[in-house]
């Protein structure tokens, strides 16, 4: 049973153990020789000012910039504009890995049994001068040279001896997660690398004897992605919600649904389908941010069933759910995580205020629920509190977290927290990064730098590039993915704020122009409130039926 629920949602390509390291606290990276080259791409802001933050003990936004660097009174943000022509970005080499390259490295995981090796972009700071040719020539990581992040490798088991490496050589697959169709995986991960339900967590007894809940300790498969340990601190308030999912998103989506039900519903009161209803009916669709290619296909398939006929808006409904879900289907997808990366990179990317720390910590806590471990990088170093809020995220879901100062350069921030990541063997990083879109040539180069100095420590990174949309902004929402997709080459997205919008039905319009995989929606400001994209079942709600 926990397998499905692994498989609904995302892919693990896990060839290699990962969490069989013991806990350790870790001192600040003193300071990580960086290679030349990367250095000057790094400018201005040192290397020393990226700290990495012990989840164990919060620090604020004060203690980031006292022990990295502060931000100088008087220091202001960089200042901005110089303008667009994001028209000429569509060329930026930030191609997204496209669902047939995706399996074909899933395919080839598969048939290497052996343990992956470290990538040749893995490269050790000698802290002498060198290329990026050198780092992408280097032969392998060198631990040592490579400081160990601070913080504590919460949950990570590592008891005495017996149990140890059972989860690391797992894949946990959280809802969302799944193992792939591995064969060879499944039969003897299956048993030990799933978890029970996130119920039965705390019941589980600890080796000292009592039950104490260790959530962490082991890898969980809640249902979805497993909501990991309860969350005690202070943070978005959590509606105690006794609906199932289904009844969660029909709720969240009523305004949509409801809208477009009754204008359909007037439409065709007394009235049989002919030209002008369908008219009418293509005209109501496309208002309701269907976009036009999906409204035609809605009154094509209505006219070739009903023309001539009297027709009821439940008739319309059902065709309505049945074409959108065409239009869905191919884009509701797992997010496959390739774990042989170690850690897979996923930079997220989009407008600020569309929900991108916020999601961060939600994906954060069913990784880290599942038992993976995750390194949480800042990469918005324009607002003070987006990196605060990002830390509170990290503390909540026991990750790591790499932080720095307000003003400091993200690429910079982007390769120490992937150094770190590789150094405390994350199996995730996951990076922020800021979206003022208002200044978009100064974003594209921003972005453009992240994903150049990731690809020195690992030429395939970021594995994936995430794009966070806010419902609620409707066809802005669209020209969004245009603008970031030829920005950062973002290859899926997230849609948020689904809870409570008429304009859900943008999602639509966007799949039908981009193809782009949807792998979750967010329907809230919770932990929980982030669940794997369902074609069918976001069709239905629109269309106000049931499931
Ligand atoms: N209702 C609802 N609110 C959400 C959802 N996701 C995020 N939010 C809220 O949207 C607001 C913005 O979210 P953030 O995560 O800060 O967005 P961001 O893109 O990181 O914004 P910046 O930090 O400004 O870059 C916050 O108040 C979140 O709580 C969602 O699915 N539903």
């Amino acid at each position: 049973m926990a397998l499905g629920f692994i498989k609904k949602v995302f892919t693990f390509r896990h060839d290699q153990p990962g969490f069989d390291q013991a806990p350790e606290v870790v001192t600040p990276v003193p300071e990580a020789p960086t290679p030349a080259a990367v250095q000057s791409e790094l400018e201005p802001h040192s290397r020393e000012e990226h700290l990495p933050v012990a989840t164990s003990d919060p620090v604020l936004p004060e203690e980031m910039d006292t022990a990295g660097g502060q931000v100088a009174d008087g220091e202001e943000d960089e200042t901005p504009p110089i303008l667009p022509d994001v028209g000429e970005m569509t060329e930026l080499g930030l191609i997204p890995l496209s669902l047939l390259e995706a399996e074909a490295l899933a395919d080839k995981t598969e048939d290497d049994a052996s343990p992956p090796s470290v990538p040749s972009g893995h490269l050790p700071h000698k802290g002498g001068d060198w290329s990026e040719d050198d780092a992408v020539l280097a032969p392998e990581a060198t631990p040592d040279l490579i400081s160990p992040p601070v913080g504590e490798l919460s949950a990570r088991p590592t008891e005495g001896g017996d149990l140890a490496p059972e989860p690391a050589a797992t894949p946990i697959l959280p809802k969302g997660f799944a193992p792939e169709d591995d064969a060879s995986l499944a039969p003897e991960a299956t048993p030990d690398l799933i978890s029970p339900p996130v119920g039965e967590m705390s019941a589980r007894p600890t080796e000292g004897g009592d039950l104490a809940p260790e959530p962490a300790a082991s890898p969980i498969l809640p249902k979805g992605f497993a909501t990991g340990p309860a969350v005690t601190e202070p943070g978005p308030i959590v509606p105690q919600l006794k609906l199932n999912w289904f009844q969660r998103l029909r709720a969240g989506l009523a305004r949509t649904s409801s809208q477009l039900t009754g204008q359909i519903a007037a439409l065709f009161t007394k009235r049989k389908l002919d030209d002008q209803t369908l008219q009418d009916l293509e005209d109501l669709l496309i208002q309701a941010d269907l976009g036009v290619e999906t409204a035609m296909r809605i009154t094509d398939t209505l006219a070739s069933e009903r023309y001539g006929k009297d027709v009821t808006g439940e008739d319309v409904s059902r065709i309505m759910a049945a074409e959108i879900t065409k239009v869905l289907k191919p884009v509701a997808k797992p997010l496959q995580l390739d774990l042989s990366h170690k850690p897979h990179v996923i930079l997220v990317v989009g407008v600020n205020g569309t929900g991108k720390t916020t999601t961060i910590g939600k994906l954060a806590s069913k990784l880290s629920g599942a038992g993976l471990k995750v390194t949480i990088a800042a990469g918005d170093t324009f607002r003070a509190a987006a990196i605060e809020q990002l830390k509170i995220w990290a503390d909540r879901t026991k990750s790591e977290f790499v932080g720095t100062k307000i003003g400091a350069d993200a690429a910079g921030l982007a390769f120490d927290a992937f150094q770190q990541a590789k150094a405390s063997k994350s199996d995730v990083l996951i990076i922020d990064t800021a979206g003022r879109l208002q200044n978009k040539t100064e974003l594209m180069a921003e972005l453009e730098k992240i994903v150049r100095v990731l690809g020195k420590l690992d030429p395939e990174a970021p594995h994936t590039v995430l794009q966070t949309l806010d419902a609620t902004t409707g066809q802005n929402a669209l020209n969004q993915v245009e603008i970031f997709r030829n920005i950062a080459g973002v290859n899926g997205l997230i849609m948020t704020k689904l809870d409570g919008t008429a304009r859900g039905g943008i999602l639509v319009a966007i799949s039908a122009k981009h193809k782009l995989p949807v792998y979750f929606i967010g329907v809230g400001e919770g932990v929980d409130d982030l669940e794997p994209f369902e074609a069918e079942d976001f069709a239905h709600a629109i269309a106000g039926l049931g499931q």
